[in-house]
């Protein structure tokens, strides 16, 4: 062996040493600290000197950056800011020559090249030709026109063309089939619909239905081509996105600016919980959440954001204005996740957003790498993961004074799959585990961020900080909300619980929407009469002033003993065993268990079947009784171990080798389960598991 080498290895060994005795110390002090629960210099929110009841105890929580009032916009000079129309005014002139919006090149054969950009000065012009064109062709403010495709580069400018003419943008998932499209276009009453190619052949399928559309504009790869015809008896305009421009930039039209109250978009919810319902969001609901998510994290020119996630989503679509506000470039991926990887590499972002489902899925492919790998690099890998969480676990999330050391010499490895840069990540739309949550902070170098919010709200309601070291919450109220909690009895929560309060969280503020469009009775369900929004979610504050949630109201269902079961509590537990991909739990009313569709991990099934000489064979290990007694074995165990009661624990559960998908329709585009359609779809089988159950 070399001087070199020995020497490396050496210095190796004195790391691994002290990182070991780090361990060993953080754990004690662990074992102290675990009882103060919160480092004291994190005050996320006070407690406002406001009683809801004469005698109750303060319920309203701010965020403890600004408690005296909530904030609308950005912070001066910024503070003018009020409408996304206001926003991309600004930016197309302080940022005229920088990069905004990014697609790769692709080559006659197919091969994707370096991204193309169009500059914030030059997306300007192209929104006025476009808006400008709409108007000509007969819209008038306040008409309402659909976007239906993936992210791209055009979906933003027909939205910013929205804006400038107070026109009112309505987004559909690319993933929508022709039953929703016909839904949304018909509720929302759309004038116009501007889509991609690739949708083009469904929204004709639907036209005939939807009679109020009379323009439909195609952008893509169909734009320079011929357009196909329209169904016989529709009396509607096919144009190209450029002919729209071409008669635009023919036909200019000042600007009609919207004012903060009027409605910037119709959102539809994704549909956890039943039939879309369009929430109808303001400028001022946008541009008020914008400016609290940017008061923690600092976007600045020169960053990237890829953008992958569904724009019709509040999540991206939020992303988005606080990117365009800080003049940051925004790359589109290529439209299939299989490729968004490449896209990543190309790109190198600095800011990622994604979801638990993609966290989850990149934690267990890490962690299935480490297990194959040989026990150098396993040793490695402990030591350099357990210096870093005891770093943590000490209230420093920088990674100790060894964390640049692991970093160059473990983590990079795992840091470089999503291009080497990433300085933030985000994590929101469902609830992430602590595990994993501190798993992206130590691997990747980056300040991880978890977000709690709904599209009710303009996106979000609550952010954890950078410098925060603890997990397992989602920090505390943007400085554009408060937050109370409401007590629900039903489920035994209480304000007054204690040491921890707990109940329904309820928020107010500019962040909150005007109702659904065209359903009252559905908006008074929600938002009562002193402006507050009840979120069906149930949370409880911890020191600090930190929001956790603990559970969710909105699928809460009873079993026939009396018990309140809300299914996504116990889920996110089952989750947890190795064997476990997806779980869907559901109770019968008029019966007294609970009994759950699983989908298992064939990573983790098929080498378990493998050592018990058993087929590998997916179908015929869901269907054998052996395999199923095992998968819930191991889901009772996680049960215990999170000490569910015994009413909330699954008696029976049916495994099948198709995972929910947002192909099959069973899971929504943010990878959450449509709870309605799965009951739907496996009614025998739950059917099936309650016969076996009474037996
Ligand atoms: N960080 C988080 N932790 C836990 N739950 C979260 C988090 N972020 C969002 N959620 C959940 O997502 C909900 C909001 O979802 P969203 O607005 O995306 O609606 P949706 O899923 O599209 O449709 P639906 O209203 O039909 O459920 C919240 O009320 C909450 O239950």
């Amino acid at each position: 062996m070399g001087d070199t080498a020995s020497r490396r290895i050496a210095v190796l060994n004195s790391h691994l040493v002290a990182a070991e005795r780090d361990v060993a110390s953080s754990l004690q002090l662990h074992d102290t600290a675990a009882s103060s629960e919160a480092p004291e210099e994190i005050d996320y929110s006070v407690a406002l000197p406001e009683r809801l009841t004469p005698t109750g105890p303060w319920l309203v929580h701010r965020s403890a950056q600004c408690p005296e009032r909530l904030i609308s916009s950005f912070p001066a000079p910024d503070d003018h800011i009020r409408t996304l129309y206001d926003n991309l005014e600004v930016s197309v002139s302080r940022y005229a020559n920088v990069p905004f919006l990014g697609q790769r090149t692709v080559d006659s054969k197919g091969h994707a090249g370096p991204y193309k950009w169009m500059t914030y000065g030059e997306a300007g012009e192209a929104r006025t030709n476009i808006g400008s064109g709409l108007l000509h062709l007969g819209l008038a403010p306040g008409a309402t026109v659909g976007l239906y495709s993936i992210n791209c580069r055009d979906w933003v400018l027909v939205d910013a063309a929205c804006s400038a003419y107070s026109l009112i943008s309505v987004p559909l998932y690319d993933t929508l089939g022709p039953d929703a499209v016909r839904y949304i276009c018909s509720h929302a009453e759309l004038a116009a619909v501007a889509c991609s190619a690739e949708v083009l052949p469904i929204m004709l399928q639907c036209l005939p239905d939807c009679p109020t559309v009379k323009l439909v504009i195609v952008y893509g790869s169909q734009g320079s081509k011929r357009l196909p015809s329209l169904p016989a008896g529709v009396h509607c305009k096919l144009l190209g996105l450029e002919d729209v421009k071409a008669i635009g930039r023919e036909h200019p039209r000042p600007h009609t600016p919207p004012a903060p109250s009027d409605t910037a978009t119709l959102c539809y919810t994704s549909g956890t919980t039943g039939v879309p319902k369009g929430a109808v969001l303001s400028h001022g609901n946008l541009i008020a959440n914008s400016a609290g998510n940017f008061s923690i994290i600092r976007l600045q020119q020169g960053d990237k954001h890829i953008s992958y996630l569904p724009l019709a989503h509040i999540y991206e679509r939020v992303s988005l204005i606080s990117c365009l506000h800080a003049g940051v470039s925004i790359g589109f991926y290529r439209g299939n996740v299989l490729e968004l990887l490449d896209d990543v590499l190309e790109l190198k972002p600095t800011l990622f957003a994604s979801v638990p489902r993609l966290w989850n899925r990149i934690h267990d492919r890490v962690m299935a790498t480490i297990r194959a790998s040989n026990p150098v690099s396993r040793r490695l890998f402990a030591a350099a993961y357990a210096s870093k969480k005891a770093a943590l676990d000490r209230g420093d999330p920088s990674g100790g004074r060894f964390g640049p050391f692991w970093d160059r010499l473990v983590f990079s490895k795992i840091r470089a799959r999503l291009g080497g840069e990433v300085r933030y990540m985000t994590t929101g739309a469902s609830p992430i585990s602590a595990e994993v949550f501190d798993f992206l902070r130590i691997c990747f170098g980056a300040t991880v961020l978890e977000g709690y919010g709904m599209t009710e709200t303009a996106c979000t309601i609550a952010l954890t900080h950078p410098d925060d070291p603890l997990s397992g919450h989602v920090g505390g109220p943007l400085p554009s909300c408060e937050i109370k909690l409401d007590d629900i009895p039903e489920m035994g929560y209480r304000n007054s619980d204690s040491p921890h309060p707990r109940g329904e969280i309820c928020v107010r503020g500019p962040i909150v929407f005007h109702g659904y469009f065209k359903d009252e009775a559905q908006s008074a369900e929600v938002l009562d009469a002193e402006g507050w929004l009840h979120t069906g979610d149930v949370g409880t504050w911890l020191p600090g002033g930190r929001l956790k949630i603990i559970d969710r109201k909105k699928s809460l269902f009873k079993l026939a003993q009396g018990e309140y079961v809300a299914p996504e509590k116990i889920e996110n537990v089952y989750q947890r065993s190795a064997l476990v991909q997806q779980v869907f739990v559901y109770g019968d009313s008029l019966r007294a268990q609970l009994v759950a569709v699983v989908v298992p991990d064939p990573e983790e099934l098929l080498p378990w079947a493998a050592k018990r000489s058993l087929p590998a064979d997916l179908p015929a290990l869901c269907r054998d009784p052996g395999v199923n007694a095992a998968v819930l074995k191991s889901m009772q165990e996680e049960g215990r171990a999170a000490k569910l009661s015994g009413f909330e624990q699954v008696a029976a559960i049916h495994l099948i080798p198709e995972p929910f998908s947002v192909e099959n329709n069973l899971l929504t585009p943010t990878f959450k389960l449509k709870r309605p359609q799965v009951q739907a779809v496996f009614q025998d089988a739950i059917a099936v598991m309650y016969a076996r159950l009474d037996k």
